[in-house]
């Protein structure tokens, strides 16, 4: 298993390619499913995770093409159905947005319940609902899901509980093949949503409100196709961004959107960061001392999730105390325990995390449990004095592509060793 050994104390300086979005690309490459025609997926990250999606969709005989090293032709015009495993399922939770595909086009689907992970229990009642509401039976056999709609699905209002990106996605895809016309209220706004939803409509759908709480789905349209080239991963480009400013830095995030960003943005710049538009996409730079700032996680257009691990690092060197509330998930704060081996002070009470800052960080062995955790334990070595050794890297692989190389070509000091 390889480590990351980090010696830190760099300003990092330079410009960093920001790849395709990997949650984008992942129910993107879950919708290839649906139809028998071919998808071209263009900007697709080299990440394990599209790797695993791709193996996925192979397993059910999807013929999987790469072209280069960021494009894959998929063509399931030979699909088939067939049941998919925990074992696939268990490496990435988002296997289930396979579910919605299958059981549109073929009427039936079995796939293995993903179970819960290590920032949460992470239920999927949400997407049994939706599918449930589009007239399918779902039920739990020996830990798989298995849905069935013989006679098709029909359109129907859905009104999701909470804005699940995931559940979101597994309606909008299956509402595709229903008869009449599907509403989804309470939609999820994400952009890696609304990124799925240009997939779809390239691929022949009728889908109208991509981007807000209500999306309307006209389903049962002739199918094409297609090719789509995966919008920029706003939580690489954030992760970069907070490298620049615990560093003292200063990056070019080459292809990163400010208009997904916006939330992040405001934050970074609240603590210290200066950003603008530069020729290529964005650029931040540390502007002073940094500043304590409180934040909540929430559904976008809110501060995500996917960054407060990295957003911890950063407050545990700026001068004062924060407050950072985490909504979404229930249990993630895995990092806290890791953070303070390196010397950050965190106190946790429930789902809030008060941090004292001004530390000067130590350098340790610290041992990764999610993916955003382990960006968090990089984050803080690049802070911290002498050598941190981040172990697990294999979940950072999951979701940063070459991050490491990306990393050292501004001036970081790593080196990935093979324990
Ligand atoms: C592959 C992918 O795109 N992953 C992202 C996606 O995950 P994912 O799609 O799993 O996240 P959701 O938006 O569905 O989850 C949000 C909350 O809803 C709960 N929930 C969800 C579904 C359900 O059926 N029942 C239920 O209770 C979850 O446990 C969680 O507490 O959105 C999250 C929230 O922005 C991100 O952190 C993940 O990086
Ligand atoms: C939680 C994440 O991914 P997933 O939903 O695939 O576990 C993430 O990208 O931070």
């Amino acid at each position: 298993m390889d480590q990351l050994v980090v010696r830190g104390g760099r300003r990092l300086e330079g410009s960093v390619s920001i790849a395709g979005a990997k949650n984008a690309a992942l129910p993107q490459i879950a919708a290839a499913l649906l139809s028998d025609r071919p998808v071209t997926l263009s900007n697709l990250p080299r990440v394990s995770d599209v790797a695993s999606m791709l193996d996925l969709v192979a397993g059910y005989g999807v013929h999987v093409e790469a072209i280069g090293a960021h494009q894959a032709r998929l063509d399931p015009g030979s699909a088939q159905n067939g049941a998919a495993h925990y074992e696939l399922v268990r490496r990435m939770r988002a296997s289930v947005l396979v579910l919605g595909p299958l059981l549109a086009r073929f009427g039936e689907a079995r796939v293995s319940l993903p179970g819960g992970c290590a920032i949460g229990a992470r239920p999927i009642d949400l997407h049994v609902k939706a599918l449930a509401a589009l007239g399918a039976q779902v039920d739990m056999e020996g830990g798989y899901v298995v849905a069935s709609a013989r006679g098709g699905l029909r359109g129907a209002r859905i009104v999701l509980q909470n804005p699940s990106v995931g559940a979101t996605e597994t309606a909008l895809m299956a509402a595709t093949r229903a008869r009449g016309e599907t509403e989804i209220l309470n939609a999820a706004r994400e952009p890696e949503v609304a990124d799925l939803c240009a997939l779809l409509l390239a691929m022949g759908a009728r889908i109208e409100g991509a981007g807000t709480h209500r999306i309307l789905v006209q389903g049962d349209q002739p199918w094409r196709a297609a090719s789509h080239e995966i919008i920029p991963d706003r939580v690489e480009a954030g992760t970069y961004g907070i490298a620049a400013a615990i560093t003292g830095g200063r990056l070019e995030l080459e292809g990163a959107r400010l208009e997904h960003m916006a939330s992040v943005c405001q934050v970074l710049e609240s603590v210290g960061a200066r950003i603008w538009p530069g020729d290529r996409g964005l650029m931040v730079e540390r502007a002073g001392a940094l500043k304590a700032a409180d934040i909540t996680t929430e559904p976008y257009p809110g501060f995500p999730t996917d960054l407060q691990a990295q957003f911890m690092a950063l407050m545990a060197i700026a001068e004062g105390a924060s407050m950072i509330r985490e909504t979404v998930f229930e249990n993630r704060f895995m990092h806290v325990p890791e953070l303070a081996r390196l010397g950050v002070d965190v106190t946790l009470q429930g789902t809030t995390a008060f941090v004292r800052g001004g530390r000067r960080l130590k350098g340790a062995p610290v041992m990764a449990t999610d993916l955003r955790a382990s960006v968090c334990l990089l984050l803080a070595g690049l802070a911290a004095e002498g050598e941190t050794v981040v172990g697990r890297v294999y979940h950072l692989d999951r979701g940063y592509e070459a991050l490491d190389r990306k990393l050292v070509r501004c001036g970081a000091d790593i080196e990935r060793v093979g324990a």
